[in-house]
Order: C-alpha cells, then sequence, then structure tokens
C-alpha cells in the first residue's frame, strides 16, 4: 500500500473540502492517505516518506497564501525529487495559486507532476457533484502512477 501526503492551506473551507474528496479518491484505489492543514507539518520531517504529494492552495488576491509559500520552502528542504505530484486550489475567477504551486513542484521541486496538470476549481463547482467528481478522478489518475 502506497502512502499519499495531502496538504493544504485553506481560509473559509473549500480547498478543505476538496482536500477531503481527494482524500477519498485516493482510498477508493486502497491507498494510505493523509490530508493535513500545511500548518501542522513544522519541518521536512514531516514531510518526507510520503510516494506521492498534493499540495492545495486557494486563491486570494491572485496569489497563493502567505502560509503555502512558507510551506514551499520547507516542502524544498524534505527533497521531494521524482515523488510523485499534483496541486489543487478552489478560486472563483482567476485562480492563480493552483498553477504557481504546481510549476513550483514540477520546476524547482523536480517532481513527477501528473500531466494533467493542476486540479483548479471554482467554489461553483465545488458547491455540486461535478466538483465531488473531478476531485475523485483526479486522485484516482494520480493513483494509477503508483
Ligand atoms: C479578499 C479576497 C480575495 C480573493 N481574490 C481572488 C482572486 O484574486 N482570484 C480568484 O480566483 N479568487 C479570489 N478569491 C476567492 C477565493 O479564492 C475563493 O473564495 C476560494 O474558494 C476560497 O478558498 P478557501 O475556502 O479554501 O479559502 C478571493 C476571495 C477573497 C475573500
Amino acid at each position: 500500500m502506497k502512502k499519499v501526503l495531502i496538504a493544504y492551506s485553506s481560509r473559509t473551507g473549500t480547498t478543505q473540502k476538496m482536500a477531503d474528496y481527494l482524500a477519498e479518491g485516493f482510498r477508493m484505489s486502497d491507498n494510505q492517505v493523509e490530508a493535513v492543514k500545511i500548518s501542522t507539518l513544522k519541518d521536512e520531517k514531516d514531510i518526507s516518506g510520503y510516494d506521492a504529494y498534493l499540495f492545495g492552495c486557494p486563491t486570494y488576491h491572485k496569489d497563493m497564501t502567505g502560509g503555502m509559500k512558507q510551506f514551499l520552502f520547507k516542502a524544498e528542504r524534505a527533497n521531494l525529487i521524482g515523488k510523485i505530484a499534483g496541486a489543487f486550489g478552489s478560486h472563483t475567477h482567476s485562480g492563480e495559486a493552483a498553477p504557481m504551486v504546481f510549476d513550483t513542484m514540477q520546476h524547482v521541486f523536480k517532481m513527477d507532476v501528473t500531466t494533467l496538470g493542476p486540479l483548479n476549481l471554482t467554489e461553483e463547482i465545488m458547491s455540486n457533484d461535478e466538483g465531488v467528481k473531478a476531485c475523485h478522478d483526479y486522485a484516482k489518475a494520480i493513483a494509477e502512477k503508483l
């Protein structure tokens, strides 16, 4: 059984909802998954040791959150080269954060990112079944690489 870490930030709960449905998708594929807020991961030792990583962040002011920026410096020290990866986040209209996080995972950390790109969903989609299915499908596609 492979181990997956889903680490996210969320101010009003929508990106957290995405993390929960993604975790559900990994469990359906028989993988062990932890979905946690980035604030609970104190240093690189808490981040190391997983087979796949999904980092999630909502967009505020056309940017990722300050907390996610700090978390990415911790993740840099965890040496995630070649690990399977994806990124996700909720937004209303522009959605810069998830692509930015995905870009860092791909080009800075040199992770093995999914060809699906980031899962970047609007709040509206996340308020119905379409959002649930998109999260399940994203997790299942990444699980196939494990
Ligand atoms: C002050 C403020 C600024 C925001 N800026 C953006 C933005 O630049 N682009 C965008 O797509 N959504 C923006 N949003 C919408 C949030 O991304 C959206 O509500 C998202 O679902 C919040 O996710 P969370 O519940 O995980 O915190 C903004 C929301 C607030 C309150």
